[in-house]
């Protein structure tokens, strides 16, 4: 089944942890579209469901209620084959950035591209190489993230989750392991980059320091969506 235009849209989506008496619900009735090249960031306190939102969203986990479009894709009834293609047209960014150890910056972006049949090993690593570039760190394309500063780790993870033109962005908490400064650049760059590409970005955070970068603010408690507002970038 086909889903909606927008690249986000979710009705009425419930979700518990737990099944029978140990049921837990933590998502209730969640209505929420983010459109084409749409920057949302989505805050709320800790354990009112932001990121079991973002996970499903991202199909890293199933539908249980709702209906839920993302890419076009319902996810609602969607084979694990579809969710995995789904996922693969999806940047992550996580708090953490997780990155390979044993690889360089421009072995770890080269390697969201791994599976891309359509590009040789010479390809991606060029592509990679840009895109560090496009980052900020072009010159540290060939240090391993341990000489790597925490800001130039997610730079590289910003690199990796852009480098593959996907059709959207997932962030969550990007800059919970960043101080003022950088994580504010991180996210400042991370947008900048995004709407050039005309990617929409669902970005959850507890920082109230980048609420300025979003088109829009959608605030979450208990479970719901609470409020939504314009954000300080499209006034
Ligand atoms: N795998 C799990 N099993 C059971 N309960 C879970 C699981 N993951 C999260 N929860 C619970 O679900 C609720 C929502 O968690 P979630 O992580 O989505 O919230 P959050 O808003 O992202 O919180 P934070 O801002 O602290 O990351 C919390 O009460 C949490 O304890």
């Amino acid at each position: 089944m086909r889903g909606g235009a927008n690249p986000i849209e979710l009705r009425g989506v419930g979700y518990a942890y737990g099944t029978g008496d140990l049921a837990r619900p933590v998502l209730r009735d969640v209505d929420l579209t983010v459109g084409p090249g749409e920057i949302v960031l989505l805050t709320g306190p800790s354990g009112s469901g932001k990121t079991t939102l973002l996970t499903l969203i991202g199909a890293l986990r199933a539908v249980q209620t709702g209906s839920a479009s993302v890419l076009g894709l319902q996810l609602a009834g969607a084979t694990e084959r579809q969710r995995v293609e789904l996922r693969r047209r999806i940047g992550f960014i996580f708090q953490q950035h997780n990155l390979l150890g044993f690889l360089t910056a421009r072995q770890n972006v080269a390697m969201a591209l791994e599976l891309d049949p359509a590009t040789s090993e010479k390809e991606r690593m060029a592509r990679a190489g840009a895109m560090l570039e496009a980052v900020g760190i072009g010159d540290r394309a060939d240090a391993p993230p341990a000489k790597l500063s925490g800001g130039q780790r997610q730079r590289v993870a910003v690199a990796r989750a852009l480098v593959g033109r996907p059709g959207l962005i997932l962030a969550d908490e990007p800059t919970a392991a960043l101080d003022k400064q950088s994580g504010g650049e991180v996210v400042r760059l991370l947008r900048d980059l995004a709407k050039r590409q005309g990617v929409p970005i669902l970005l959850v955070t507890h920082d109230p320091r980048i609420l300025d970068i979003a088109d829009r603010v959608v605030s979450m408690e208990d479970g719901r969506i609470t409020a939504a507002e314009a954000g300080a970038a499209a006034e």
